[in-house]
């Protein structure tokens, strides 16, 4: 078992909001890695990151990630910094080895800062000495190159409603 798509990309590019739409077009479930591992651990990403640090939730996360790529149907929404982990490269270029479909989910930091840029439930945005626009802005760079190793295809969300980026992610796969 595999998932039909997934979807990768920086916080607020709309992997959550744009999966749901694109599950619901095609009749499938949406799996959103943040959510999984919220449940697996029975407490909120904030507090996972508060009480344990980043790096405790980028092991949590792997697990979840890779073993969703074998054992889901449907869409996989992943949260942003997934794909810094190289066991999680290595599952999607096996996944995309194997026919799948890796779409990277691109945004402007304005269009995405003003989606998220007050959200309290994201740590990575907040942090001593720099703005939400300035970690976003580092984070978006430290990371594009690796969104666009990983992906398969680019589409840019800054414009449409969730639903019409998703059936643009549509035309994208096989037999759509
Ligand atoms: N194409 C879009 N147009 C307008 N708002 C969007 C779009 N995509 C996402 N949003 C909104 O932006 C916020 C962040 O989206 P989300 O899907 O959680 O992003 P991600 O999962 O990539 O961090 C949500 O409130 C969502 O409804
Ligand atoms: O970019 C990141 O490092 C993170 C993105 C979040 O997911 P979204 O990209 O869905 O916001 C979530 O996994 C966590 O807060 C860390
Ligand atoms: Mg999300």
């Amino acid at each position: 078992m595999r998932p039909t798509l997934v979807l990768c990309g920086p916080m607020g590019s709309g992997k959550s909001a744009v999966g749901r739409r694109a599950a619901t077009a095609l009749g499938v479930a949406i799996h959103d890695t943040d959510a999984m591992i919220e449940e697996r651990a029975g407490r909120t990403i904030a507090e996972i990151f508060a009480a344990d640090g980043e790096p405790a939730f980028r092991e949590i996360e792997r697990d979840v990630v890779v073993e969703a790529l074998g054992t889901t149907a449907g869409v996989l929404a992943l949260g942003g910094g997934a794909v810094l982990h190289p066991d999680t490269r290595r599952a999607l270029a096996g996944y995309r080895a194997d026919g799948g479909v890796v779409v990277f989910l691109d945004v402007s930091a304005r269009q995405a800062l003003l989606r998220i840029g007050t959200d309290q439930r994201r740590p990575m945005l907040h942090g001593d000495g720099e703005s939400p626009r300035q970690r976003w802005n580092r984070i978006a760079a430290e990371r594009r190159a690796v969104y666009e190793e990983v992906a398969s295809h680019v589409v840019t969300t800054d414009r449409g409603t969730p639903a019409a980026v998703a059936r643009r992610i549509l035309a994208l796969l096989p037999d759509a």
